[in-house]
């Protein structure tokens, strides 16, 4: 196993100051090269659980490993792409690309590997465009250069799609599945769409909120590049069981409403 998650638990301070679980009993296995998802209703811990990996947040209880090593702080055997592509405003498209690169190795030596990360994400004609000059998915892909530049051997990724329309998303999806293909990175993804993940993973973790737990652990069969029509039959599996879960948050934040 690549990445080990072992009896992790984690809780949080809410308002009140009453200690909350927010993941309770996560025990997960990912192997080098795997694309696994974490899926599930808003407020589960998806991110939660994405930033103990990353090192953002620490565990309340158990152990993260990555290649072996325990997880307390990022490292660069880590990258990350959040839901915003950050990029810094001031930097065209090759110089944000180049930034993290030039802590490490030569300017000529981060030119090349940068330039190599923006063609592999079709943005060879766009290097001197600045973040405002593109749209929210080139912007994302810059990120994904970005991040794959560092040469992580996890990507981590939460949401990076969410703030996507549905047709960009869906051209997204086919450039990160062949990126994926090409780089053999290990991918972690954090999604709120059940079409999403099934397109993108070998895996679905299906988490459970209040605690957050891993409620389903699907191994998604079909051949790729996957067609809708093969994908429904699991959707409405994996929607069966998420209602109860999507129908819990609903009812709490009503009950919440109401008593405010
Ligand atoms: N730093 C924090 N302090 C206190 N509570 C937190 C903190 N970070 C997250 N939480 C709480 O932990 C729970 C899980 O949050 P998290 O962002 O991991 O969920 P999520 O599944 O990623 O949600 P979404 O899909 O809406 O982004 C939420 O109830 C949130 O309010």
């Amino acid at each position: 196993m690549f990445i080990n998650i072992k009896d992790l638990n984690k809780q949080f301070s809410n308002k009140e100051k009453v200690t909350v679980d927010i993941l309770k009993n996560i025990n997960v296995t990912i192997e080098k090269g795997e694309f696994v998802s974490i899926l599930g209703p808003s407020g589960c811990g998806k991110s939660t659980l994405l930033n103990i990996v990353a090192g953002l947040t620490t565990t309340t209880a158990g152990v993260v490993t990555v290649g072996g090593k325990t997880i307390t702080k990022p490292g660069k055997d880590r990258g990350m792409v959040f839901q915003q592509a950050a990029l810094f405003p001031w930097l065209n498209v090759l110089d944000n690309v180049m930034f993290p690169l030039k802590k490490e190795m030569n300017n000529k030596k981060a030119k090349e590997k940068a330039l190599h990360y923006l063609r592999m994400v079709q943005l060879s004609n766009y290097l001197s465009h600045y973040p405002h000059e593109l749209s929210g998915g080139m912007q994302q892909r810059v990120a994904i250069a970005r991040a794959l530049a560092m040469d992580p051997e996890v990507l981590l990724m939460d949401e990076p799609f969410g703030a996507l329309d549905e047709q960009t998303r869906s051209l997204l999806h086919d450039q990160l599945e062949r990126i994926w293909i090409e780089t053999k990175k290990t991918v972690l993804f954090v999604t709120h769409s059940i079409t999403e993940s099934i397109k993108l993973s070998d895996r679905i973790l299906v988490m459970a909120t209040r605690p957050g737990m891993v409620l389903e652990d699907i191994k998604v069969d079909i051949p790729r590049p996957r067609k809708k029509a093969e994908m429904v039959a699991l959707e409405e599996h994996i929607m069966s069981f998420l209602k109860t879960e999507i129908d819990k948050v609903a009812s709490e934040e009503l009950k919440y409403d109401s008593n405010n």
